[in-house]
């Protein structure tokens, strides 16, 4: 990659003054930094200056003073649940006394002053010791008149030593990083754009307890497949304990229970339209239920839908995009493609059909529908992806390649690994991170070992693991507008069975919503200290 290439490209990439860093072939640190004069401050062209800095062996706090600024610029980066690729480092002009920096842990303090990022990377235990006093004794010292120098004093005049453990942690964390950071060759420009988005959004959201205000709707509804039971999913993730294990997530989740959605069900439609079963229930169910989803988003919550079948898929996404007012990005997390028409359904099921009753481009293999005029396909299948797909009947197999649909099915999975999948769908969705986005989650996506007590389970399937990594991952985006949770159907199976699809529909929906399996940090709480009796007693 030549310096004229990178140019152009990072031009796209910022509109301030930064550092990229990364590394050279050969294991060093490659630093790319725009060079900025007062003068053209405003002018768009930006030029960016590749730096060759062998920072592999540097005792950074060992540093003249002023190459201090420097180091610290390199430790600014990205780390969570990254992947090879996302291990860049990366910093907007911040001053290095700005950025606090603790293995792999970054809290800057000034731009950011909202985001103290405090993480471990998980390889070893690197912690963020940066306390809160001495983040305000830092912060005053950078209002006095600072310089390299004073800041190389710090370090020596720690009494307690805070800073050198920092310092000790940090070498030990850069080492490890160094080996890790991708070069340019290896970052593919194209795809950069959107790591550094994905960074900044994770940056943003990666707090420790973000305000979540979610409200809960059941929709026992049945009639989209054979099965009786499935109605009673709402009520048995209820009954597990789905809200008191949502309010525990932490202390910022607000939970409204919306109760059940009911409806009126008008039977002289149903005459109408052939090889949708039930379709009377259908369309009225999904009117009420659009209605509420709507409502419940527009007073600012996320709204999480307990099913029934998936045909309420289209009450959901309706009601969701008419709430928002807006584009909308769906995430069908299924088995199935449930893109069948009247048409070309074996089985007349409509919980086969929501995804092609909402996409616009299949607005034309649809005859006219009585009672659903409340409801327009207005989404765009661009607007969609796939993930977990391994059941997929032959029209469905057609529209997915006339239409280009993204779908990641099990081979995808198993090619990329289930964290690609998802940052590949997101970054396909939603690439500039600015839509709402709708996961609509059926538990048979879950392989039948995991999820049993479902209509149609299929094996072969995602293991909760890789479930919970989908949610987790929509979670990290902040932006989680609407999820449903389909297709738990009590009445199959044993009753451990039962318990296993159960609890694994709940574990999938708290991750969606910010329960961490590393473990949560309280906010702005510190270790408790022993008042009395003093401390633990070395006996003699
Ligand atoms: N969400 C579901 N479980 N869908 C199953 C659909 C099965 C089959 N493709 C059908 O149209 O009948």
């Amino acid at each position: 990659m030549d310096e004229e290439n990178i140019n152009t490209s990072f031009i796209n990439l910022f509109d301030c003054d930064g550092w990229i860093i990364t590394k050279n072939g050969k294991g060093k640190i490659q630093a790319a930094f725009c060079e900025q004069d007062e003068t053209n401050i405003y002018e768009k062209t930006r030029h960016w200056k590749i730096q060759q800095t062998d920072h592999t062996k540097t005792d950074s706090f060992n540093l003249p003073p002023s190459e201090i600024g420097k180091t610290a610029r390199f430790f600014l980066r990205d780390i969570l649940d990254s992947d090879k690729k996302d291990n860049y480092f990366i910093c907007y002009d911040i001053p290095y006394v700005n950025v606090f920096v603790c293995g792999t842990v970054i809290s800057f303090f000034e731009r950011y002053r909202k985001y103290s990022v405090i993480i471990d990377d998980g390889t070893s235990s690197i912690k963020c010791i940066v306390q809160k006093e001495i983040l305000n004794f830092k912060k005053e010292f950078c209002s006095s008149d600072t310089n390299d120098h004073h800041f190389a004093e710090i370090f020596k005049e720690d009494k307690d030593n805070t800073f050198l453990q920092a310092a000790s942690i940090t070498r030990q964390a850069t080492r490890n990083l160094i080996s890790q950071v991708p070069t340019f060759e290896e970052l593919e420009l194209g795809d950069f754009r959107q790591h550094l988005q994905r960074c900044f959004r994770l940056i943003n959201c990666i707090h420790t307890e973000r305000e979540t205000k979610i409200g809960v709707l059941g929709v026992p509804f049945d009639k989209g497949q054979p099965r009786v039971g499935v109605a009673n999913g709402p009520d048995a993730i209820r009954k597990a304990g789905l809200i008191e294990q949502l309010a525990s997530i932490h202390r910022k989740v607000n939970i409204k229970d919306y109760g059940n959605v009911t409806y009126e069900v008008n039977k002289e439609i149903d005459k109408h339209v052939p090889n949708m079963r039930e379709y009377a229930h259908i369309a009225c169910c999904n009117h009420e239920l659009s209605k509420s989803v709507e409502g419940i988003i527009k007073e600012g919550r996320i709204c999480l839908t307990l099913g029934g079948d998936h045909s309420i898929g289209v009450g959901t996404v309706d009601g969701h995009i008419k709430a928002k007012n807006e584009e909308v990005c769906v995430l069908w997390v299924d088995a199935h493609a449930d893109l069948n028409t009247n048409k070309t359904s074996a089985s007349g099921n409509v919980h086969g059909m929501p995804m092609a009753l909402l996409a616009s481009e299949l607005s034309d293999y649809w005859p006219y529908l009585p009672g659903m005029d409340w409801q327009k396909p207005v989404i765009s299948i661009r607007n969609v992806a796939y993930i977990g797909l391994r059941s997929v009947d032959s029209y469905e197999r057609l529209v997915i390649d006339k239409l280009g649909i993204t779908a990641f099915g099990m081979e995808e999975i198993e090619n990329y690994g289930i964290a690609t999948v998802v940052n590949m769908a997101l970054n396909k969705l939603d690439p500039e991170g600015k839509r709402s986005i709708h996961v609509s989650f059926d538990i048979d996506s879950l392989d039948a070992l995991e999820a049993p007590s479902t209509g149609i389970p299929i094996r072969g399937g995602l293991t909760l693991r890789e479930g919970i990594h989908v949610m987790e991952s929509v979670y990290k985006t902040g932006r989680l507008g609407a999820m449903d949770l389909v297709e738990v159907n009590p009445s199959i199976g044993t009753e451990q069975d039962v318990k296993r699809t159960v609890d694994a529909a709940i574990h999938i929906i708290l991750s969606a919503f910010g329960y961490s399996r590393k473990g949560l940090i309280p906010k702005d709480a510190q270790l408790p200290l022993q008042t009395f009796p003093p401390t633990r007693q070395v006996i003699q």
